[in-house]
């Protein structure tokens, strides 16, 4: 900014020494002119003298007079153009009786300026002057040798006085004119230069002018694009929904949106200047959270870290509170600490998100029932609570008689009005504290807490007889239905959900085949037999099938439904049975007898063993499909072992298999009630670059919070809901939340069981990531899967009539809301 106005200073300071430089010269000039013609003046007088009396002293008074204009003369000559000695013309004009201060300006105005026609015309007539002295030097040659021969006679020296009369008469007009032309010269050089320097200084204001026209100008345009960005920030700051509130390092408020003055519910105007402890009241927190501590800690956080998510819960002015995640960060100019930032997020519609889950994860919506989980969680706690024998709970498995009967004469919302009707009366014969949930379709649960089998099994006829009396119309048409109860008494002898179900099940279905709506009890010794029968037979056909590796790796494709740009196999492997007669069993039916009997550990090694021998036979193989994800599915009891850590680790390192390729399915609940071990696990196994997956992800709601401990890469959603998605609003509410509590979280989405491509649609609208299903991909042998060249799913294609990129069929594909 400033050097143009130091260039023009100088240059003005340039121009004004030169001026005087030339000033002083002419100075010089002049008074060198003068002392000239002194010079030459005394030097006729002394001659006149002298050429009458042939005195000595006007002799030499003459000689002294004659210096002068000699060296004048002597320095002219030296400062001729390609003869210049500037020693000698020095030595001339100091003979000529110039202060020794001027010389060198002489020498530089003589020298420098000579063809300049200012200095050029006083020195013409400076030559012409000289040419008298020359006479006069000659003359006084003449006249000092006759006086000193003394050989001069009155008439000689007649004639001497008038050639000095003639040379002065020469010499004088001769003077006058070089003294004109000088004067005429400094007076023209003098306004010359005044008018360049006003010249000069008139340049140098219209430069510093136009200078100053462009800084103002930058300045200006600075300020606007300054103003632009306020502006930007301030528009920004008053769209975003968070709450933002800036403070000073004293922590008291700078700023606040208009987001921030809604959560807190106070004007920006009130809060600017008050200690932000007086606007931010934290609830309930242990140990007491404080605004004061939290900008103290942003204040120390290192660098630009944010500090958060801190989750709390403010408290307004008007006592109403508000859940808020906070994030703050320290400001910094030019590395000074100037305050710190603070955002709240309000979380009340996540918190809302999650409510609503957690209820419809464990209720039906149709009938505002508990589901079935939640049935079996409460029927797991009844079962591991010690019951004094007499006092034992009954679980009552009830399934509706001839109900398909209603939806194919009326239709579906017949038949959904008939099951609340059912319910409702149901409900009204239980007593507070038992349990009803609706298991699927027509069948229904209920708990009888502290019920011996008598007071259960009047129950249990009085709800049958209920059923029986129960008239259902629709539309004038009158229906009737029965009931058909299993009943079983929680004795200590069932010891898990499985078993307690599946006896339930049994007599209910032994009601079935009595001819429906009757009731009947299972007996111990029943549970006992069946039991053994069940387990122990499965227990001793797993373990042939480990000695003789009769299990085998099927997989099914998970094919991503988003552009992420992801190629490569993603698929999860599955485990099946071989009968000795050729038969394929689903796990389905073994797994709970090996969990009940510890086999799950083994089974998962197996599991783990054979797919990394897989993919490591492939390796390397040119023209395959590359694999990106391998899910593999471990249970709960093998969160826990050591063992299989270890197993991994050798098997990644024997097999060079990509770990990175890996990721781990757990159950929700597995991981859950083995949370300690599963966190660990899943820490060292993410060390090695594995990934996790939460399967059957929904079912457990209850345990959402949970989330939060488990680093998993995936959520997959239960598979419940995504069947259901297209006839059940809440299933397909609960698919909506469940990704969109994934992308709060920063986790991708899995739907399980995508059987139709409307359902595909219907996902790839709502953002899921992936989805697996009959629609996409069906289960296959592994090393079919491993043999691919190309994906198995088909192309990105929309159901019939539907064009990619056309709008989401929200409108067409999702269900009405259900009452
Ligand atoms: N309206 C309605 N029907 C359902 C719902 N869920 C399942 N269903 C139907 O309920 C029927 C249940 O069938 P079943 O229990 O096998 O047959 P059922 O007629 O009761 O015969 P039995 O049980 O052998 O007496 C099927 O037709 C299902 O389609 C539902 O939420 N609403």
């Amino acid at each position: 900014m400033t050097w143009p106005f130091i260039v023009m200073v100088l240059l003005l300071a340039a121009c004004a020494t030169a001026s005087l430089q030339i000033l002083s010269g002419v100075r010089a000039f002049v008074a060198g002119e003068s002392l000239w013609t002194k010079g030459q003046k005394d030097a006729i007088y002394f001659l006149n003298q002298y050429a009458i009396n042939g005195s000595p002293q006007a002799f030499e008074g003459f000689t002294r007079a004659m210096e002068i204009p000699l060296g004048d003369r002597a320095a002219r000559l030296a400062l001729q153009p390609g003869q210049v000695q500037t020693d000698v013309a020095h030595e001339g004009f100091l003979r000529g009786g110039n202060h020794p201060d001027d010389i060198d300006s002489l020498i530089w105005l003589l020298r420098y300026f000579d063809d300049f026609d200012l200095v050029k015309k006083p020195v013409d007539q400076w030559l012409v002057g000289d040419e008298y002295i020359r006479a006069l030097r000659d003359l006084s040659h003449e006249i000092h040798q006759r006086n000193t021969a003394g050989t001069a006679d009155a008439p000689t020296r007649e004639r001497w006085q008038n050639t000095i009369r003639d040379i002065n008469a020469g010499v004088t007009p001769a003077a006058r004119n070089f003294s004109e032309a000088l004067g005429e010269s400094s007076r023209q050089i003098v306004l010359l230069l005044m008018w360049a320097n006003t010249g000069m200084a008139a340049v140098l204001i219209v430069l510093t002018l136009w200078h100053t026209h462009g800084l103002l100008e930058q300045r200006r345009r600075a300020e606007r694009t300054l103003e632009a960005e306020r502006e930007q920030a301030r528009t920004t700051l008053t769209a975003i929904g968070d709450g933002v509130v800036t403070t000073n390092t004293q922590g008291q408020v700078m700023y606040m949106n208009p987001a921030a003055e809604v959560l807190l519910a106070r004007p920006a105007t009130q809060a600017t200047g008050q200690p932000l402890a007086q606007l931010l009241v934290f609830d309930g927190e242990a140990p007491p959270l404080s605004a004061d501590t939290l900008v103290q800690n942003i204040l120390r956080s290192s660098g630009s870290a944010p500090l958060g998510n801190v989750h709390t819960t403010l408290v307004r002015p008007d006592q109403t509170v508000v859940p808020v995640k906070l994030v703050g960060s320290p400001i910094r100019h030019r590395g000074m600490l100037t305050g710190a930032v603070l955002v709240l997020h309000d979380v009340t519609r996540e918190q809302h998100y999650v409510e609503q889950l957690s209820w419809q994860a464990t209720h039906d919506a149709l009938t505002g029932l508990v589901n079935r989980r939640e049935f079996e969680h409460r029927l797991e706690a009844l079962l591991a609570q010690p019951r004094p024998s007499g006092r034992e709970g009954s679980l009552l498995y009830v399934d509706m008689d001839q109900f398909k009967l209603i939806n194919d004469t009326c239709g579906h919302q017949a038949g959904d009005e008939m099951l609340r009707e059912v319910c409702r009366m149901l409900q009204s014969h239980l007593r507070e504290g038992d349990t009803l949930a609706r298991l699927g379709g027509d069948e229904f649960g209920i708990l009888l807490k502290d019920c011996p089998t008598g007071p259960s099994a009047r129950i249990a006829e009085q709800l049958r007889q209920a059923a029986q009396d129960l008239r259902f119309t629709w539309e004038g048409q009158q229906f009737t239905t029965g009931l058909s109860i299993g009943m079983v008494q929680l004795i200590p002898a069932l010891t898990t959900i499985q078993e307690a179900m599946r006896v339930a099940d049994m007599a209910c279905y032994r009601a079935k085949e009595g001819g429906r709506n009757r009731v009947v009890i299972y007996q111990p010794e029943d549970i006992e037999m069946s039991r053994r029968e069940g387990e122990m037979d499965w227990v001793r056909r797993l373990r042939l099938a480990l000695e003789h590796n009769q299990f085998e790796l099927h997989a099914q494709a998970i094919a991503p439904l988003q552009p992420s740009g992801e190629t490569g196999l993603h698929m999860e492997v599955l485990l099946r049975l071989r009968e000795d007669d050729g038969q394929l069993i689903a796990p389905g039916s073994f797994i709970p007898a090996a969990e009940h009997y510890g086999m799950m550990t083994s089974i998962d090694r197996w599991v783990v063993r054979h797919t990394l021998e897989a993919l490591a036979r492939r390796q390397h193989q040119p023209g395959l499909l590359p694999v990106h994800t391998c899910a593999i599915n471990l249970s709960g009891t093998s969160l826990g072992d050591d063992s299989l850590l270890k197993l991994i680790r050798s098997a990644l390192a024997e097999s060079e298999v990509d770990p990175h390729i890996l990721c781990f399915e757990i159950t929700e609940t597995s991981a859950i009630s083995h949370l300690p071990n599963a966190a660990r696990l899943m820490k060292e196994l993410q060390q090695l670059g594995c990934r996790f997956a939460l399967d059957d992800f929904g079912a457990g709601m209850s345990s959402f919070n949970y989330l939060k401990h488990l680093p998993v890469d995936y959520l997959k959603i239960d598979g419940s809901f995504v069947k259901d998605m297209l006839h059940d609003s809440a299933s397909w509410a609960m698919v909506e939340m469940i990704h969109h509590i994934g992308q709060v979280m920063g986790k991708q989405t899995i739907a399980e069981f995508a059987e139709s491509q409307a359902i595909v649609d219907a996902l790839r609208d709502i953002g899921v990531d992936y989805a697996q299903g009959y629609a996409l991909a069906r289960p296959k042998p592994l090393q079919d899967y491993l043999t691919l060249g190309n994906p198995p799913w088909p192309g990105p294609a929309r159901s019939a009539g539907m064009a990619p990129g056309q709008a989401p069929p929200h409108t067409s594909a999702r269900p009405q809301q259900q009452a």
